[in-house]
């Protein structure tokens, strides 16, 4: 369900005038008919790779796509060669419709705002419990990125040999919210169950500050031998800072990982303030009182006063204000 406005990269490709008048474009263009379906994978400074089958193809945009970018996770149509081999090209003339899309603001490595990922439905937010600390206001960024992509939240408590989850899931164990917790030693041992059976059967896009066991958790999960190319490329030692995600398959078709590149900010820039309350359920009750089109950071804000009359945590209110104060820095302090 998209429940937000259409997004300027997601509109229809623009037909230009035809200054000339001799070639009416949309009788001229192929239909693809034959185009093979295919997932992208990722993207690489305008190169895509797309599983076709089970192949990897090398694909580029093809020019009537125009600005529509095509990110992974998108459906697309590809045409030409599909064979996989070593210096082969396709091109990629449809997107398909998207079910969901992530959205990140733009920031000082990245002017504009963009889609990072597409048609995911589930959102995991890694955390550790420590080394580095949890941030919760990077959290509640998270999740508010997470309801308004439509995506399903799922919190990812990580290294808990080196502390208790309990004091977070004081906080966020009240939302409702749904929760893994992991530590390393479980992770390469392979006991992974608890979270396999949250991944099963969907596409789930991993977010977290650098250095919080993305990758340790992502390796212990998805089936590395069947997407050599492009894991080796872009997860092996040689990892450079791609600026895209990698969609990476989980064993027994039982779902997708979409890992995406560290997170340091969750800008929500692009995100209406009247949207970001839904990431507190905690606190929407308490918005009945407020006047209407309330800021909800504004004096006649009816939460504080209901929070003051312990319907919720004060900290949880001093959360949603910093976010909405600082909803267009990049920064998720
Ligand atoms: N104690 C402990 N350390 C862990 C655990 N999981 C990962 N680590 C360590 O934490 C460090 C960071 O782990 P990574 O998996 O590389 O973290 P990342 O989130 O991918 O970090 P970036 O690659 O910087 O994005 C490594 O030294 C891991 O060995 C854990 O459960 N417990
Ligand atoms: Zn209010």
């Amino acid at each position: 369900m998209r429940r937000y406005g259409k997004n300027p990269d997601e509109d229809d490709v623009r037909v230009r005038p035809n200054p000339k008048g001799n070639r009416p474009r949309s009788s001229n263009r192929p239909k693809h008919e034959d185009a093979a379906e295919g997932m992208v994978l990722t993207v690489d400074r305008g190169r895509l790779t797309v599983l076709v089958g089970d192949r990897e193809v090398t694909a580029v945009k093809a020019r009537e796509l125009g600005r529509k970018s095509a990110v992974v996770g998108d459906r697309v149509a590809v045409v030409g060669d599909l064979s996989g081999a070593k210096d082969t090209l396709a091109r990629v003339v449809r997107v398909e419709e998207r079910s969901s899309a992530l959205r990140r603001t733009a920031d000082d490595t990245d002017p504009f705002e963009r889609v990072v990922v597409a048609n995911a439905d589930q959102l995991a937010v890694v955390t550790a419990l420590a080394d580095p600390e949890p941030r919760p206001r990077l959290i509640d960024r998270c999740l508010v990125a997470a309801y308004d992509a439509g995506l399903d939240p799922l919190l990812v408590l990580t290294k808990s040999d080196l502390a208790s989850p309990e004091p977070l899931l004081e906080t966020y164990g009240m939302l409702d919210l749904a929760y893994v917790v992991t530590r390393k030693e479980d992770l390469e041992a392979g006991e992974i169950d608890a979270i396999r059976d949250r991944l099963s059967g969907r596409v789930t896009a991993f977010v977290g500050h650098s250095g919080v066991g993305k990758t340790t958790l992502v390796n212990s999960l998805v089936e590395r031998q069947r997407l050599t190319g492009v894991v080796n490329a872009v997860t092996g030692r040689g990892r450079h800072t791609t600026v895209s995600a990698l969609a990476l398959p989980l064993p027994d078709d039982a779902g997708w990982v979409i890992d995406t590149p560290g997170v340091r900010s969750f800008g929500l820039a692009h995100i209406d303030p009247s949207r970001v309350i839904h990431a507190f359920p905690d606190l929407e009750p308490g918005t009945a009182g407020c006047p209407r089109a309330c800021s909800h950071d504004e004096p006649d804000c009816a939460l504080d006063a209901w929070v003051a009359e312990g319907h919720a945590e004060p900290a949880r209110l001093d959360s949603l204000r910093r976010l909405l104060s600082t909803r267009d820095r990049k920064e998720g302090d």
